[in-house]
């Protein structure tokens, strides 16, 4: 089965997301994503009280320091209740072995996911090249970077789905594209580059996508996650 669309929350406070959050069926169970407006504002007591709910959380810090700190971090979050969480792969192998371990430790349990941030959705090949000095194509990196994590013994990444097809190939079948840079339409421009529509992202064989902007600023954010549900749902 399809796994749900994961809707960003990205809220600067608890009383704008419980508003959002009270336009859905009170027995909906959702998949979503804290980012970092959201946990620096409200803090660890916003995950726990989103867990209560009976909500599935993808706590979306981009941990990115010493393997040391990361790890002991990771087990402090662990300790919350996440589902999925995640750590940048340019931290290295050591930092996401050490970033797993923390983890799990702190979950004390292993349904806990960890993945790792690729190339972010909203960086260009060209900016790459120019900004992080890497002399490779954007979806080189994204792959290289995809399998130090399926290394360091992560469980999958953060990409763009145009980059799924290839991760898949270097990887293995289970590891996770999980993808942001979803719009209703391709050509809709705004500070992410590389964009797909929920139905390409399903083709291209993502394992699960993350919509904020389009649901959270829609006119009607229920239909709009659930004509993008739909339209996942269908090609998956
Ligand atoms: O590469 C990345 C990693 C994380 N994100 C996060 O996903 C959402 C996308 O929100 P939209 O409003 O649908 O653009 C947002 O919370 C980002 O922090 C990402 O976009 N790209």
């Amino acid at each position: 089965m399809a796994e749900r669309p994961i809707i960003a929350l990205d809220f600067p406070d608890r009383v704008q997301v419980a508003r959002f959050l009270a336009k859905f069926p009170e027995d909906e169970a959702l998949y979503v994503k804290i980012g970092m407006e959201l946990f620096y504002s409200e803090g660890p007591d916003m995950v726990r009280w989103l867990v209560a709910q009976g909500h599935d959380v993808f706590l979306d810090l981009k941990l990115y320091d010493i393997p040391h700190t990361v790890e002991c971090t990771m087990r402090a979050l662990g300790k919350l209740g996440v589902r999925l969480t995640d750590v940048h792969a340019a931290g290295g192998q050591e930092m996401m072995e050490a970033a797993k371990y923390g983890l799990l430790d702190g979950a004390q349990s292993s349904a806990a996911r960890l993945i790792a941030i690729t190339q972010l959705t909203s960086t260009s090949e060209q900016q790459m090249q120019a900004e992080q000095l890497v002399n490779a194509k954007l979806a080189e990196s994204v792959v290289h970077y995809a399998q130090l994590a399926n290394k360091a013994g992560l469980d999958g990444v953060v990409c763009s789905a145009l980059e799924a097809p290839a991760i898949q190939q270097a990887t293995r079948s289970d590891f996770l594209c999980v993808t942001p840079g979803i719009r209703l339409a391709e050509n809709k421009k705004d500070d992410q580059k590389r964009v797909v529509t929920p139905a390409r992202a399903a083709e291209l064989g993502s394992s699960q996508l993350v919509v904020g902007r389009p649901i959270t600023q829609a006119a009607d954010p229920v239909k709009a996650y659930q004509t993008i549900k739909a339209l996942w749902e269908a090609e998956k």
